[in-house]
């Protein structure tokens, strides 16, 4: 079950602060995340983008607000507590280990065992067929299933990552800047993947620094400056440009704008001429 069909959201966010001593890294952050839809959380360095994921997945506990889950507020202790719910997080450094197999890294921490007592072991054949149907089910091919996972791209990785959330229940993804260390044409590949887990039925976060890459997938657009939510609005209210120039701090951009008009209406005014020729 990946969807919520009573039309609450399945992770909302009402007024929420984190501080870090007396570092005030998110205030009055509300946003919600529905079932079968890519909302993006954008935002310059220091926005706050990862201390948002970490109260999200559970790492980081909140200090002011509502953090709900399907309608029920919920104070997690462990990315354990997150996970039981059905949130999940791909970082962007995934934890695998790079000469195991693509399967055995897919099952890693949660392997499948035939037998009992003393005759207990790994399935392997399960899991091989396991992990080769759940990733042909994203559509993802890969030309080998037993090639250690160390010799995927990045974007191929990222893919078996979104792949494993989905098979182990996630019903919330949360994706950090899974496209900030790729090029162009692996970037287009996770982010199509990306798509896939959104049409499945699945909530999906995607922080990332780029508009490009969140306007190609995002229905829904949350942008922070300085912690505080500087735009939260959906696709069908904003275009690209709009989104880049909120992005690049539309407000302060304008500012420098007429900032800089001034300067050179001054300059070529006639006084300021005549005082310049002496
Ligand atoms: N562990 C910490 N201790 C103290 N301050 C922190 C800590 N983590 C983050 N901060 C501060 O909180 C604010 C938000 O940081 P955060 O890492 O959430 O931003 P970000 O948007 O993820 O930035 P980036 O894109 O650079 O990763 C920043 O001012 C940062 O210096």
């Amino acid at each position: 079950m990946t969807s919520n069909t009573d039309g609450v959201a399945v992770v909302e966010l009402d007024g929420v602060g984190k501080n870090y001593g007396n570092i005030c890294a998110l205030s009055g952050v509300s946003l919600a995340v529905e079932a079968s839809e890519v909302t993006c959380i954008l935002g310059d360095n220091g926005a706050g983008k990862s201390t948002l994921i970490k109260v999200i997945s559970g790492l980081h506990s909140y200090d002011e607000g509502r953090y709900l889950v399907d309608g029920e507020q919920v104070r997690f202790t462990s990315p354990r507590d997150a996970l039981n719910r059905g949130i999940a997080t791909v970082y962007q450094d995934l934890a695998v280990v790079p000469l195991m197999s693509v399967w055995r890294n897919f099952f890693l921490g949660s392997e499948v065992t035939k037998g009992t007592g003393p005759w207990r072991r790994l399935d392997v054949t399960a899991m091989r067929e396991t992990a080769d149907a759940e990733l042909r089910k994203m559509g993802i091919d890969l030309p080998d299933i037993d090639q250690p996972i160390g010799t995927l791209s990045g974007g191929q990785r990222q893919c078996v990552a979104i792949a494993r959330a989905i098979h182990f229940g996630a019903r919330v993804l949360i994706l950090d800047e899974p496209t900030a260390a790729l090029g162009v044409k692996q970037a287009g590949v996770v982010l199509k993947y990306v798509a896939a887990a959104r049409d499945a039925g699945l909530g999906v976060i995607l922080i990332t620094h780029n508009p490009h890459h969140a306007f190609m997938v995002g229905d829904h657009f949350v942008v922070l400056r300085q912690g505080q939510v500087e735009l939260n609005a959906a696709r069908r209210d904003l275009t690209l440009d709009a989104l880049t120039l909120h992005m690049a701090g539309g407000a302060e951009l304008e500012e420098l704008r007429h900032e800089l008009d001034r300067l050179e209406a001054t300059s070529t005014s006639p006084a300021s001429a005549g005082w310049k020729n002496g």
